[in-house]
């Protein structure tokens, strides 16, 4: 890979220079309150802004949040963000309330060196996701337009063809920030010759995200455990009833088909708890797969299930896990996630753990970060990155 670094840029010099930095900052958020209910992703790109900021650099930062659709949304605002950035970096962040308006002009223009701005979240922008280059393209001309360089160090959105990450590289001289590179040097211990037996676990709810990595994977892996969201549509295939469970209808026939082509290699859960609505207080009990009420939802795996996982776990020496296990911010429906979790960091094997909310979970269950090899920041960017697809945020910087 010949991607040029930060410490390229730094080289040069960047003293007076304005950087725009493209950020993963798409932190989860508390239903209820709309607080940050885990800053991993903003203390991630603290090495990348830290350097920036200390030789001098006026730094521009940008992200997405959400999923928002192309249009201003307040609850998807990155104005909390730059607050919390701010207590971490111990300087004020200067927040402009558009991401290429009048706010994001003038508040570039008055940044002082050393000084570090966030534009408001890309996404409210239809040119940031826009399918058509010349929509995407206009749009990156004015976000380029606030940097002399710029610097990649959103690896969570390293899969995303959208015009931060992939259209203003084209436009700026650009470097890989220390996140991106860490997280592609770890990473690719797992593409090349994994340690045996290589034990994947997903779960999670971008289900149909996820089921064109199993495809992907299936002849990489020993052993693929699908928990989360994501089995029902798998259970589904197998001719079991789901109840109100989260189901990908549009494909149960490849989850099929995937089942069929596995080689006994996916396992599924045998058990689940099934609750009445989607809701912390919800009434719940453990079933049966093949006895899911058809008024209930599946929102954990059950203890058997755990119990079978973690059995699989303990014989691995490379283990990826991508997804929670159900919904772990509802107390009630933790246990699965927090079994599987425990299971992992017990296994003697080279553990990687991705995706924000699974990097969260990690955090929120109070489990020890240092008990895993790796947590990444990107969920559906690393799965990506073990299937061997060329990642659009790479290749824009290797080119
Ligand atoms: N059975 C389930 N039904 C609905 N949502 C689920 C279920 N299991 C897990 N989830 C949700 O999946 C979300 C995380 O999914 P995802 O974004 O795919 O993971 P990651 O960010 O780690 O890649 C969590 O918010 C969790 O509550
Ligand atoms: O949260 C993210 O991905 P992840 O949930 O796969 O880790 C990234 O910020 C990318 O977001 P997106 O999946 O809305 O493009």
């Amino acid at each position: 890979m010949s991607i040029r670094t930060l410490d390229d840029l730094l080289a040069e010099g960047v003293s007076g220079r304005r950087v725009l930095v493209r950020a993963d900052l798409n932190v989860p958020l508390d239903k209820q309150t709309g607080a940050i209910s885990d800053d991993g992703r903003i203390r991630a790109v603290l090495p990348t802004l830290g350097a920036l900021v200390e030789a001098g650099a006026k730094v521009v930062v940008c992200s997405h949040l959400g999923r928002p659709k192309g249009a201003p949304d307040p609850q998807f605002s990155l104005r909390p963000v730059a607050g919390r950035l701010g207590e971490l970096l111990g300087a004020p962040v200067h927040f402009a309330t558009d991401t290429v308006g009048d706010s994001a002009r003038s508040t570039v223009a008055d940044l002082a060196d050393g000084q570090v701005a966030l534009l408001e979240n890309l996404r409210f922008n239809a040119g940031e996701t826009s399918k058509d280059d010349a929509e995407r393209g206009a749009f990156a001309d004015q976000l380029a337009g606030f940097g002399d360089a710029y610097v990649d160090d959103a690896f969570g959105a390293v899969h995303r063809k959208h015009a931060s990450v992939y259209d203003v590289p084209a436009r700026l001289p650009h470097v890989a920030g220390r996140l991106v590179l860490r997280e592609v040097e770890v990473l690719s211990r797992l593409t090349g010759e994994p340690e045996r037996p290589y034990v994947v676990v997903l779960g999670g709810s971008k289900v149909s995200d996820k089921l064109a990595v199993i495809e992907a994977l299936l002849p990489t892996v020993d052993r693929l455990l699908i928990g989360g969201g994501m089995c029902f549509t798998f259970l589904k295939a197998q001719g079991l009833e789901v109840g109100t469970s989260l189901l990908e209808k549009d494909m149960v026939d490849t989850c099929r088909n995937l089942l069929e082509r596995s080689g006994g290699k996916i396992m599924l859960p045998v058990d689940i708890v099934a609750a009445d609505a989607f809701a912390p207080d919800a009434t719940h009990d453990t079933v049966r797969v093949d006895g899911i009420p058809s008024h209930r939802l599946g929102l954990d795996i059950g203890p058997e299930t755990v119990a079978g996982f973690a059995a699989a776990l303990s014989q691995a020496k490379t283990v990826f896990w991508n997804g929670p296990m159900g919904v772990f911010e509802m107390p009630a429906f933790a246990a699965g996630t927090r079994g599987v979790a425990e299971a992992i960091t017990k296994a003697d094997a080279f553990t990687v753990v991705g995706g924000g909310d699974s990097a969260a979970a990690v955090r929120a269950l109070g489990l020890d970060e240092s008990s895993f090899g790796h947590i990444s920041t990107g969920g559906g960017a690393s799965l990506e990155y073990l299937e061997g697809k060329t990642l659009p945020g790479i290749a824009a910087l290797e080119s």
